[in-house]
């Protein structure tokens, strides 16, 4: 997914994000998430009392909010080696299969965006993940036979941004589906604190606070905000890190008090003044914007729903009542937001 690189709150990846560094290591050390923490856990003691692989694991929900690190979590809490490749990568059957060959017994092989693999590799995946065999044909024409290769026991670990794009059959395989929410405010200012702790930074509880606050509900984002916090501070000497000299420097990168950037705020100006608040359908926000349509889906809406600025409906995009008033607008007399505003209203 293409998104601008200089958007410091955008939830995907950016080369600089030390993310190896700042990754939790057990399911003890992993903040939030609690629900699918303690399952996990429990598949997790269940798999190991009984000496069998862990069943296969699906995450999935917005970027950023740990997939990858409860990926190799799971491996560690296993006891067990740790395999990682993406869908785009790999690009022939051949490839998955060589994988699959060269895993040890009980290993994680953890499959990101897991939903771009090529239909011709999904196949070979199916017989892998049910029966742990590999289908395989040996030679051309008439005089070719199918061959059926026994495998190790494995696990696979899949992640995907948006699990609807799964197609069913994979989608079946996967014994748990595990889906990752926005953490709260409470939770980020945990992980906005061990960040500081190993990062060396001296930082007051309302410095966490207003970090978190302004995090999007994203762990990564969390990280990377404190980062350039700590720049801010350093340059003008502020030690420990308070609430002030947090909000200065993420007012200077244009992160309001919800934690929107410009970015944001452009989208939902785009449904306020072209398009009265809406509905207006993505296709013509994304075109508007310049975004790639999954980009506006899966980095930028999640988050805006969350805290109810915008709805979702069948005809399309609208603002509701919470989005006029963050923009410092009056939602016109009769505007469609109004009757989206029920489910917000008890966020
Ligand atoms: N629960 C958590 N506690 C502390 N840090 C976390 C937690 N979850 C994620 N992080 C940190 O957030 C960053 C991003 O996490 P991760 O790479 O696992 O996200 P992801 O869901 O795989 O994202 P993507 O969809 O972009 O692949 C990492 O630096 C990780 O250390
Ligand atoms: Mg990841």
């Amino acid at each position: 997914m293409a998104t601008d690189p200089a958007r410091i709150t955008t939830p995907e990846r950016t080369t600089e994000d030390a993310d190896a560094a700042l990754r939790p290591k057990s399911l003890d050390e992993f903040v939030g998430q609690q629900a699918a923490r303690e399952n996990l856990r429990i598949f997790v003691n269940a798999a190991k009392s009984r000496g069998e692989a862990l069943d296969h694991v699906l995450f999935h929900g917005p970027p950023g909010l740990g997939k990858t690190t409860l990926a190799g979590i799971l491996a560690r809490e296993m006891g067990v080696g740790f395999r990682a490749t993406s869908g785009p990568v790999i690009a022939k059957s051949g490839d998955l299969a060589a994988l699959l060959t060269n895993l040890e017994d009980g290993d994680v092989l953890f499959i990101d965006e897991i939903h771009r693999l090529n239909p011709a590799v999904e196949e070979v995946l199916y017989p892998a993940m049910e029966d742990r065999a590999l289908d395989l044909m040996i030679g051309e024409g008439p005089s070719a036979r199918s061959v059926r290769i026994d495998l190790p026991r494995f696990t696979l670990v899949g992640a995907t941004t948006r699990q609807g794009l799964l197609t069913t059959p994979l989608r079946d395989r996967f014994g748990i589906p595990v889906r990752l929410n926005f953490y709260t405010v409470q939770e980020l200012q945990l992980v906005v604190g061990r960040a500081a702790r190993l990062l060396g930074l001296q930082i007051t509880d309302d410095g966490t606070a207003e970090i978190a606050r302004r995090s999007r509900g994203t762990p990564r984002i969390a990280g990377r905000l404190l980062r350039r916090v700590r720049d801010f501070a350093h340059a003008v000497g502020a030690d420990p890190i308070d609430a002030a000299a947090a909000d200065k420097a993420l007012s200077r990168l244009e992160i309001d008090n919800l934690g929107l950037d410009a970015m944001d705020r452009r989208y939902l100006n785009m449904i306020a003044d072209l398009y009265g608040g809406g509905p207006v359908g993505v296709e013509t926000l994304a075109a508007g914007l310049s975004e790639p349509r999954d980009t506006i889906e899966d980095v930028i809406e999640p988050y805006l729903i969350q805290l109810g600025l915008i709805a979702r409906t069948a005809r399309g995009r609208c603002l509701n009542g919470r989005g006029w008033t963050h923009l410092g607008l009056t939602p016109p007399a009769g505007a469609q937001a109004g009757l989206f505003d029920s489910g917000a209203a008890s966020k």
